[in-house]
């Protein structure tokens, strides 16, 4: 391969490095020491919010200066400062949305090899190549907006493998993906690597899924310092303390929830009846849908990337048009308004089903954390001292109270998962649709995440959540949906 094309694999050298972000006392990133070798395959695992992604960031060279924060220590890439080997790195955010600049889909996955300078003769089949091996089988003049959550990650992920980096840099790369697709995309990777024996860091919570294909573990601590650093075997040995107290999902060693548990009631509060739904009337998704949400249960939806579980999801809370047939509240969740969710008004809805969306900073309206989480509750006009009580217990149980005063666009991914659960929590709606809530959670706030929806349904709120986590399926799924392709939506006992 050319050099030019910049293949060839590039090592990574850190030495005490660390990184502040800008309006934050603590160092998000410290005493970094850290020798990469070309072609070495490392997982970065450790806690929510303990820098995984502002290191990653670095290395890509995408820091910007001293408005963004500062940094001490040294830390190259391919014995340069990363700034300037930014055509080595391809980088694949953890949030796929943002990186998606493109109208069109084989234009989106071009664009990295064309500012790479790679001929256009070549860059066709390599864009070609790049969507089979990611399985996103879409035409190249798709639009980039119409794609799902998952389609939009195998989407940046083809992108960076297009332009053949000497280091590959992914965050959470199979986070929104659908069981089958993850070990997919894993083993595109892998192909990848073997063919250009480039170099590979991946940020990842789950380990199971990566540690086949990596020769190395590195774990950050909650302090944004390194707590273990090794081969994959002899860290999961020696550190299996250290690990869990990290919150990294140590294989073997499952969080402990309670299973989930048959709904103690049939009654249903929101009920489709040959629901057909899309995100407009001439683009059809799924039809013919029957389904109810058993009262004060929790239910799950599962199914493959692209499905319509998003789409079903805006439906249910009454924030899309059914395309056909019918979503009705129970007389008590329409409490006096008419059935259909849809013709609710905003702060009625706010009090009868709260939404939370699969992209968190799609919902963030306000300047801090705090408000942000009382937003609801403010246009309620119920600020009174008991919410103002509420608020701080909900920071607190998420993990979010150190982050109070925080721009909401300034959290770590996990983080902006857990506000967005939290905002939606604090107004007390007797539904909650929640789409991926466990996306970016470590074993620990994952496991606090689970045990609070588990609280509020035994305190009679009914929940339909969107996954493809088999743990959160497992604890919370008294009552299982599966939307399938061709059958519409099947439904399974817990
Ligand atoms: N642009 C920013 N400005 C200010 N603080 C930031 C910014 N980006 C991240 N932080 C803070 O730096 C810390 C580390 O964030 P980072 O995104 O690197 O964590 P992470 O380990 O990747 O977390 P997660 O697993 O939740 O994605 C967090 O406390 C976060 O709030
Ligand atoms: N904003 C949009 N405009 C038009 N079409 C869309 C939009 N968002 C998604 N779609 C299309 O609608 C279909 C269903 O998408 P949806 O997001 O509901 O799937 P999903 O099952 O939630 O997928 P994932 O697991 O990847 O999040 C997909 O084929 C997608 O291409």
């Amino acid at each position: 391969m050319p050099e030019r094309f910049g293949s060839r694999p590039a090592g990574v050298e850190a030495r005490g490095w660390g990184w502040r972000h800008a309006g934050r006392i603590r160092w998000a990133v410290d005493g970094i020491d850290l020798r990469v070798h070309a072609g070495e395959r490392v997982l970065v695992a450790g806690p929510s919010g303990s820098g995984k992604s502002t290191f990653l960031h670095a290395l890509a060279g995408v820091h910007g200066g001293a408005e963004e924060g500062e940094s001490r220590g040294t830390l190259l890439v391919d014995g340069v400062e990363p700034s300037a080997a930014r055509g080595r790195a391809g980088l694949v955010l953890q949030d796929p949305d943002s990186q998606v600049i493109l109208a069109r889909v084989g234009d989106d996955v071009a664009f990295g090899c064309e500012n790479l300078g790679v001929t256009r003769e070549e860059i066709w089949p390599r864009v070609g190549l790049a969507l089979e091996a990611v399985g996103l089988d879409v035409p190249l003049d798709r639009s980039t907006s119409a794609l799902s959550g998952g389609q939009k990650q195998r989407l940046a992920l083809a992108g960076a493998l297009a332009m053949r980096p000497g280091l590959l840099l992914l965050d959470e790369p199979t986070a929104n993906l659908d069981p089958h697709g993850v070990a997919e995309v894993r083993d595109a990777v892998g192909r990848v690597l073997d063919a250009t024996g480039a170099t590979l860091v991946v940020v990842e919570h789950r380990l199971d899924v990566w540690l086949e294909l990596v020769t190395r573990l590195v774990v950050f601590g909650r302090d944004g310092r390194l707590v273990a650093d090794g081969v994959p075997d002899q860290v999961l040995r020696d550190h299996s303390t250290a690990l869990l107290e990290a919150g990294v999902w140590v294989p073997g060693a499952p969080a402990e929830v309670e299973a989930a548990r048959p709904p103690r009631t049939t009654t249903a509060v929101l009920s489709a009846e040959h629901l057909a739904i899309g995100r407009e009337p001439g683009a059809l998704v799924q039809s013919g849908l029957d389904l109810d949400l058993p009262e004060a249960a929790s239910t799950v939806l599962t199914g493959p990337n692209g499905v319509g579980k998003s789409t079903l999801a805006l439906t249910m809370g009454g924030l899309l048009h059914p395309i056909a047939g019918r979503l009705a509240a129970s007389p008590g969740l329409a409490r006096g308004l008419a059935p259909e969710p849809i013709r609710w008004r905003s702060k009625q809805l706010l009090t009868r089903i709260g939404t939370v969306f699969q992209e968190p900073e799609h919902q963030f309206v306000a300047r801090t954390v705090r408000d942000e989480v009382g937003v609801a509750v403010r246009a309620l006009g119920r600020l009174d001292a008991a919410a103002a009580s509420r608020v701080d217990e909900v920071l607190q149980r998420l993990r979010l109270d150190a982050l109070a005063e925080a721009n909401p666009f300034t959290l770590s991914g996990g983080e902006q998962r857990r506000l967005t659960v939290a905002s939606a929590l604090v107004a007390q709606p007797d539904v909650m649709i929640l789409d991926e809530p466990t996306f970016g959670q470590d074993r620990v706030t994952w496991t606090e995440l689970v045990r609070l929806l588990r609280e509020l349904v035994d305190d009679g709120t009914t929940v339909l959540s969107v996954t493809h986590d088999a743990a959160f399926l497992a604890a919370l799924g008294d009552r299982h949906l599966e939307l399938t392709a061709s059958s519409g939506v099947g439904r399974r006992a817990a």
